[in-house]
């Protein structure tokens, strides 16, 4: 869990270890240092506040007098912010069909790959839909994807009704008895209206030919673009009803904290992250794991 995550880990933990070591005392300076930190690492202003509140609750609940003795509550705090309920990765584990949304570059039909590989190192069977028409050459990169993690994909023409390949993806799952179908869907954000449209009329088809799936969807997002990510994830809000996060390119960023703030500030969980770009590279996001990453300086 640590790789991947150097980057962040290395600016927060040379951070906030100074601050630690620095301070003779917890004052207002102190805590404003605490701040900036993770203002830095790109947590968040609401977030940042709601750690800081509960940092200084548990300070003084536990009679905490020295700087060094914060930093497991400062850990303690981060982790009591991010987390997230056990059912939310239920889609693996039952008959779904899962949306996933986001704009081009994002790292989306790698994501979709990288899910594929994952769920089907798991045992389930999974079909995966080429449901985003727009663009000349992601069918065809999507199916380079199922061709690596060993999975069926169904597709379309380019310019094909993304609707029409859902709907025959969703006969190709319930024919081939899959466990997963994962749609790989258009995110062009700049004609709002066309793109409610699309998913909307993508949503139909599956509750009306696939009534008994359970439904998910992932929005797609890139770790590096740190607060417009969380602008992004807004829009996508606005259009579809979004049921958790991929957050991609986590290992080329130093502001890894962007998990904590989007989730915090949407109040929708982060349930994967992309460390690289191999198929391997794609985590379950776990929170503690995340935090304790962060704080880690351990050799890898
Ligand atoms: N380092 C790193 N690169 C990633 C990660 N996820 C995706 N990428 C890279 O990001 C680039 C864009 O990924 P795509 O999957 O093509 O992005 P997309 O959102 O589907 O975009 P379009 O295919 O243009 O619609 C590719 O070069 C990927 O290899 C990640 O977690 N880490």
């Amino acid at each position: 869990m640590v790789a991947g995550l150097t980057k962040t880990r290395d600016s927060f933990v040379s951070g906030i270890d100074s601050i630690f070591s620095g301070f003779s005392s917890i004052d207002d300076d102190f805590y404003e240092e605490i701040e900036e930190i993770l203002i830095m690492g790109d947590i968040g202003v609401r977030a940042t506040q709601e750690i800081l509140e509960n940092l200084q609750q548990k300070v003084k609940e536990n009679h905490i007098k020295q700087p060094e003795e914060c930093k497991e509550l400062l850990i303690q705090s981060i982790k009591e912010q991010m987390e997230v309920g056990e059912t939310a990765y239920r889609f693996e584990h039952e008959k779904s069909v899962v949306l996933v949304v986001g704009v081009n570059g994002v790292g989306k039909t790698t994501s979709v790959g990288k899910l594929a590989g994952k769920l089907k190192a798991q045992g389930r069977k999974v079909v995966l839909a080429a449901a985003d028409t727009f663009r000349a050459a992601a069918g065809a990169q999507l199916e380079e994807w199922a061709h690596r993690a060993g999975v069926d994909m169904i597709g379309g023409q380019e310019g094909a009704d993304p609707a029409a390949v859902v709907y025959d993806a969703v006969a190709a799952a319930k024919a081939r008895k899959a466990d997963v179908l994962l749609c790989d869907t258009a995110g062009r954000l700049h004609n709002k209206k066309n793109l409610m449209e699309e998913l909307k009329k993508i949503n139909r088809i599956i509750d009306k030919e696939y009534p008994d799936a359970f439904r998910e969807t992932l929005v797609v997002l890139d770790g590096t673009t740190g607060q417009n990510a969380l602008a992004q994830a807004k829009q996508f809000m606005e259009v579809a009803d979004i049921t958790g996060i991929i957050l991609t390119k986590m290992d080329g960023t130093a502001k890894g904290g962007i998990a904590v703030a989007i989730q915090s500030e949407l109040g929708i969980p982060v349930k994967y992250i992309g460390v690289g770009e191999t198929i391997d590279d794609l985590q379950k996001f776990d929170s503690e794991q995340f935090v304790d990453a962060l704080f880690s300086t351990r050799e890898e």
